[in-house]
């Protein structure tokens, strides 16, 4: 294989198994890929990295829906958690909740926006978000609470430029309405078929496979 194009993988939905968990069957071909590799992720910037360091590949990863990114030994920071901090403020003050118990541990380590639990108030978060000038996204895992203007498809054009790459020179895989700004900047995008509707719409190609089968199928044909 020669031509095997640089990856933007997202991570939950996509390298998972349904009932959740990283599908081990993703390990080998993301280690061997034969061009750079970035996970894409709404999870906070610790955990798309100690994937990377688990698998021992390079740490370059699109972190917080595009709020905060590594690579190249770079940090690159697109977000203003203050926007969001005030916003949380807003909506824990008018009854809502994020979620996530007394030690939030999705939240902890976040530099940029904010996650909350799918079972939350949505129409007062979404209020909130609007009061705030700030959108919801809904992952199908969480509904995050960000800059409109911060995606992980911006972020990818200055990870993929300091990669060397254009971002249409990418293919990506992602299963959600955060993966649309991928899909709309790379130049082949695969949706498994657990993928939201947005996804779905957004991609080149959708996947009979669910999940990490998906994604799966997504690499060979990469590399067929
Ligand atoms: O954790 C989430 O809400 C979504 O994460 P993902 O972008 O890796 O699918
Ligand atoms: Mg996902």
């Amino acid at each position: 294989m020669t031509d095997a194009p640089p990856l933007v993988l997202d991570i939950d939905g996509t390298l998972t198994r349904p009932e959740g968990g990283i599908d081990p069957r993703v390990f080998e071909p993301v280690r061997e890929w034969p061009a750079p590799v970035v996970l894409a992720t709404g999870k906070a910037f610790p955990y798309p990295v100690s994937l990377c360091t688990f698998m021992a590949i390079e740490e370059r990863v699109i972190a917080e829906n595009g709020g905060i990114a590594h690579v190249n030994d770079e940090v690159l920071v697109h977000g203003d958690r203050e926007r969001t901090t005030a916003a949380v403020e807003a909506f824990q003050a008018a009854g809502g909740d994020l979620g996530w118990g007394d030690v939030d541990l999705v939240n902890r380590w976040r530099e940029t926006e904010v996650a909350v639990t799918l079972d939350a108030d949505e129409a007062l978060l979404r209020e909130v978000a609007a009061e705030h000038d700030l959108e919801v996204v809904d992952t199908g895992y969480a509904f995050h609470l960000k800059q409109p203007d911060m995606s992980k498809g911006l972020m990818l054009e200055r990870v993929a430029d300091r990669l060397g790459y254009e971002p249409a020179a990418f293919a990506a895989v992602g299963d959600s309405e955060n993966d649309v700004s991928t899909f709309e900047r790379v130049g082949r995008s695969f949706a498994p078929s657990n993928a939201d509707d947005r996804a779905l719409a957004a991609a080149d190609v959708t996947l009979d496979g669910a999940h990490a089968d998906g994604t799966l199928d997504a690499l060979a044909r990469l590399r067929a």
